[in-house]
């Protein structure tokens, strides 16, 4: 993937509100699935429906670079669903700042988000800035540090940085925030990729 849009879709067009919707309702689909414990009967019958949901799509599978998901900067979490919701409401090329919603989908245990989840936005956040307005670079590294459980169904703030650039190596760091207290942070190393490299 080498751009993602930030223009919202037109309506009736591929790429317009209802494909948000989509991705909307399967978030909530995931969510819904995940947290809950039904009769062999609704499993069955909700198996189907989403055997068919897969059917509806198929003929339409397309290569990287024309697929919608993940390339909707107007969408949360660019319309990619291993993302969670995540909104950008400050960016430039040493910052960004965001609101992120973790919810039953993204759960670890005793109501607290995966860590692995957590990961994931931070590779995420680190990756956007790293890559905004400067040559691709890919993460060699991502070290998280949990501080304290991370919560479902809150908003968290999310904040990056640019700390340094050494020639190919961008050094940034992210940090999770739970109205003030920091719950996960993380230091990532991003290298310039080489003439060639994937
Ligand atoms: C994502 C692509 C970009 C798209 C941009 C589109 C626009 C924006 C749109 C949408 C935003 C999307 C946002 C997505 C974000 C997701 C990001 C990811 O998850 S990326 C997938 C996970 N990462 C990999 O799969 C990498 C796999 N690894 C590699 O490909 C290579 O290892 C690579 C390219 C990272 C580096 O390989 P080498 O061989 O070219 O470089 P070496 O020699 O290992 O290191 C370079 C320098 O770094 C130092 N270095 C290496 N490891 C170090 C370490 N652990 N600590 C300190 N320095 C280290 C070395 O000493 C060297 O330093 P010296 O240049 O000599 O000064």
């Amino acid at each position: 993937m080498d751009q993602i849009s930030a223009t919202p879709g037109v309506a009736g067009q591929p790429g317009g509100p209802e494909f948000g919707r989509m991705i909307e309702a399967l978030r909530t689909v995931q969510a819904a699935i995940t947290g809950a414990a039904p009769p062999p009967e609704v499993s069955a019958e909700v198996g189907a429906i989403l055997e068919t949901v897969a059917g509806a799509l198929e003929p339409y599978l397309v290569g990287e670079d024309e697929q919608l998901s993940g390339h909707r900067d107007d969408l949360p979490g660019r319309g990619q669903p291993l993302l969670p919701p995540l909104w950008l409401d400050e960016r430039d090329e040493t910052h960004l700042r965001g609101r992120v919603t973790f919810d039953r989908f993204h759960l670890g245990g005793n109501g607290a988000a995966h860590g692995g989840a957590i990961t994931v936005l931070f590779d995420e956040m680190l990756g956007r800035l790293a890559n905004a307005g400067r040559n691709r670079a890919r993460t060699k590294y991502l070290q998280v540090e949990y501080h304290r459980i991370t919560p479902l169904d809150t908003e968290l703030r999310v904040e990056a940085k640019i700390a340094r650039v050494e020639g190919r190596k961008r050094f940034l760091t992210c940090a999770l925030y739970d109205g003030e207290h920091l719950t996960a942070d993380a230091e990532g190393l991003f290298v310039e990729l080489l003439p060639g490299q994937p």
